[in-house]
Parts: C-alpha cells; structure tokens; sequence
C-alpha cells in the first residue's frame, strides 16, 4: 500500500532514551566509545538518515542534555517518574509524545546500540510510511542451538528445542532464527498510546549481524569498541586518506608546563612516546607539523624532531590553510590535534581531530576522539594508533560495504 505523495508525510520523530542513572558503567549513555560518546553514534546515523522531521533525546541529566545538543539533536527534559531504574522505556516515549503532540510515528533507537547505520533508518521509515506498516523492530538471524531448562522438581531431563540431535544441521543448511536486537523499535502514536510498541500490521528489519552489537553488561564494552570501530558510521563524508597531522606545541606535545631558569632559559619536557609515534606517522607517509602561539623554537630545534613548525601562530587557521594550499591538501586529508580554545576551528574542520585527556572543555567539544592520555604524556602516540586504526578498519569496511552493494545483496523488512 503506497501513500500519495501528494499527502503530507506524517511527523516521523527519532527518540534516544538516555537516562543519566544506569545499573552497571556510571553515566554510560554519553561515555565515549572509540573516542565517541555512546549515543553520539546512534544519533549521527539518525541525523544523516534524512528521514526524520525531528531527533530527540529524552533525558534527566545536565550533561546528557548537552551532549545531545552538541550532535545536533533537540532535548526533552524528562520527569523523574520516567527517570527510575524500574522505568520502562514504553513509560518514558508516552511521556514524550504527550509533550509533543506534532509526532505521529516515533522511532525509538536505542544507544546500546552503536554500530546502525543511516541506510538501516531509510530502509525503515520507508516501511512504516510507505508500506503502511504500524510497527517495525529490528532482529538479527542467529544459528544456536536452544536446549530447554532443567528445573527441579518439574522435570530432570533437558530436552532440544529447534534441533533434532540425530541430524544437526550444518550452519550453511539451516537458515536459523530472528532475534529482537533491541537496535530500534518504530510506532505509530495510536499503538503506543494504547501500550504497545509492537502490534497493528508488523513488520521486522533484519540487521547484517555485524552491526547488530548490544551493550548490556559490562563485558560487552570493549567488544562494541571493536564493532563500531570495523563497521560503525562515522559519517556522512567517510575518511579517505590522512596525508598530515598538526599538532599543537603546548599541551599536546608539551604537557603545557614551561621551568624557566635564573638565565631566563626555558625548559620543557616531551615522551619519548609521543616521539615514536611522529615516527610512525612518517613511515606511513603522514607529515607532522608543529603549531604554537608562543615563541617556542629554540626548544623545538633541541627536541629535534625533524618537523616543520610554525611559531608565534597568532592564527592557527591561517596557517593551516597557507599549508594546505602549499601542499595541495583538502580538509579531509588533514587530522589535528589541539587543546585550546585556540584549536577549536582547526579541530572543528579536520577530517580528524583528537584532544588530549586533559584539553579544555571547548576543545573537547570539537573534537572527533578524545585520548586517554593527556598532554605531553603520549597523547600523540595514541591519536597516531587511532589514525591508524582508522583507516584501516574504514577502508575494510568500505571495500565490503562495495562488495555486498556490487552483488546487490538486500536485506529489509518482511
Ligand atoms: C524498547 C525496550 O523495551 N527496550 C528495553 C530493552 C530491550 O528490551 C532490549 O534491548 C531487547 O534486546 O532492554 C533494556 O535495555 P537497557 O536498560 O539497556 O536500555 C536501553 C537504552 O535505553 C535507555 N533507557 C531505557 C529505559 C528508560 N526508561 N530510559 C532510558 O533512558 C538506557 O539508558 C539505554 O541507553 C534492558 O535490558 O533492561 C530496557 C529497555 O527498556
């Protein structure tokens, strides 16, 4: 069933239930994953979908609530009735939807899920607006083997539930089953005000098992990490090539102390860390170039770091477009990192950018990775492993991207 185009298209609204309480990781809905706060991916897939009228955040927490905004997305403040542990995400949308009267479909995407990608969000709206679907989930196939349980006093046996033992099938000869993955639940307003999430005319959408990636524990942390950084979003223009990394002098390859001695000599120290990491930008063809505000050359030329270096920098952005224009280089082949107020443009218009652990909060909010490590303590090893690990797994991920697209393999709602 088509709707006429001619009809206005009914308010489809993205919804992220982020609640600053949360049983296991503290404040996990905005704790950064691979340099990303977690619902910063779900939100960039959501934005860049183009299918939206509205994204929002439902939240209770200050810091959540600026997060949010800082992606792009609006905010509704949320009561602390539908802020406990026990409250159910239902409770939470209809307490959204009576605030907001304009949305008619609310697509709930949940953060625990970072890996979703904008083509997914399309693909579903088209079902739920289209196809004149009420309600759409996502599920992941999965080939396990479900045994039953044993419970004492009921039965002492277990017996197998979707197999038969004396034939099992080979992964290859036995499609498996659909799982809820708890990536999104689409609805139509008429079905949640009535208590449902899923109901009316269903639909599901089978997510590639490899974004179907479900925090729930602690444990799973580190494994999300994995995922997102093999096949997350991260973005609309993707990163093709880094051909030069600037990186502020003070704070970044200092730690931003300077001794000065009775002879009005200065002294500073760097990691030798962060040494063997401007070598290895080197040998992987990436230039390091070095900018401060301050005069700081005669420590530059005794670090002997091999790099050209812009001192006195009153503006940073000018010196780095006089660069790229001197090298022939776009934004996108250029990662930064800073961490001042100063590097806030330059971060803002990398096609990478990092700050130091320790950067001030600005810089922090510019920037695409944060370290761990803070300023003159490795933070430039760590951003030039990030780079690297970058781009491998976003051209892996591209090239099988090509590859699924070029054998015009689809899946979608059924
Ligand atoms: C739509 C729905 O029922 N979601 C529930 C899902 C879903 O059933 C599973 O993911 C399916 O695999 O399960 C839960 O999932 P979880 O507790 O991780 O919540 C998922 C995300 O939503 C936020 N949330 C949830 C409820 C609420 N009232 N406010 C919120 O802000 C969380 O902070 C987190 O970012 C669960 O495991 O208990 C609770 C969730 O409420």
């Amino acid at each position: 069933m088509e709707t006429d185009e001619a009809q206005p298209r009914a308010h489809l609204a993205a919804l992220v239930l982020a609640r600053g309480g949360s049983k296991g990781i503290p404040l996990k809905n905005i704790k950064l994953l691979a340099g990303v706060p977690l619902i910063g991916w779900v939100l960039r897939a959501a934005l860049d979908a183009g299918v939206f009228h509205s994204v929002w955040v439902s939240t209770d927490h200050d810091e959540i609530e600026k997060v949010a905004k800082q992606f792009g997305a609006q905010v509704h403040r949320r009561s602390p009735e539908v802020s406990q542990d026990s409250s159910t995400s239902l409770e939470t949308i209809r307490e959204f939807l009576n605030h907001h009267h304009e949305v008619d479909i609310v697509g709930n995407i949940q953060a625990t899920s970072p890996c979703l990608h904008p083509s997914d969000l399309i693909k579903v709206a088209n079902l739920i607006q289209k196809e004149g679907f009420d309600s759409v989930f996502s599920v992941v196939r999965r080939h396990q083997f479900r045994w039953s349980e044993v419970k004492k006093g009921e039965n002492k046996m277990t017996e197998p539930q979707n197999l038969n033992p004396a034939k099992r099938y080979r992964r290859q000869d036995w499609p498996g089953e659909l799982y809820e993955n708890g990536s999104f639940y689409f609805a139509k307003r008429h079905l949640i005000e009535k208590g449902y999430l899923q109901g009316g005319k269903m639909a599901y959408y089978e997510m590639r098992a490899e974004h179907s990636v479900d925090i729930d524990i602690d444990i799973d942390w580190p494994i999300a990490e994995q995922r997102v950084l093999s096949f997350g979003y991260f973005g609309k223009d993707p990163l093709k090539e880094v051909k030069l990394l600037v990186c502020s002098v003070d704070g970044c390859l200092t730690n931003g102390r300077i001794y000065v001695t009775e002879d009005h000599k200065e002294m500073v120290s760097y990691d030798y860390r962060d040494i063997v990491g401007i070598n290895l930008l080197k040998k992987r063809g990436i230039q390091v170039r070095l900018i401060s505000e301050r005069d700081c050359s005669k420590s530059l030329s005794a670090m002997q770091l091999g790099c050209v270096a812009e001192v006195n920098a009153t503006n940073k952005l000018r010196v780095l477009e006089n660069w790229q224009k001197d090298i022939g280089l776009s934004w996108k082949e250029v990662a930064y990192l800073g961490n001042e107020e100063s590097d806030v443009e330059c971060l803002k218009k990398a096609g990478m950018s990092g700050v130091p652990a320790d950067a001030c909060a600005l810089a922090q909010k510019a920037a695409g990775y944060i370290c761990k490590s803070s300023g003159g303590c490795g933070a430039i090893r760590e951003f030039a492993e990030h780079i690297f690990l970058l781009l491998e797994k976003v051209n892996s991920a591209r090239k099988q991207m090509e590859e699924v697209n070029s054998a015009g393999e689809d899946t979608g709602g059924k």
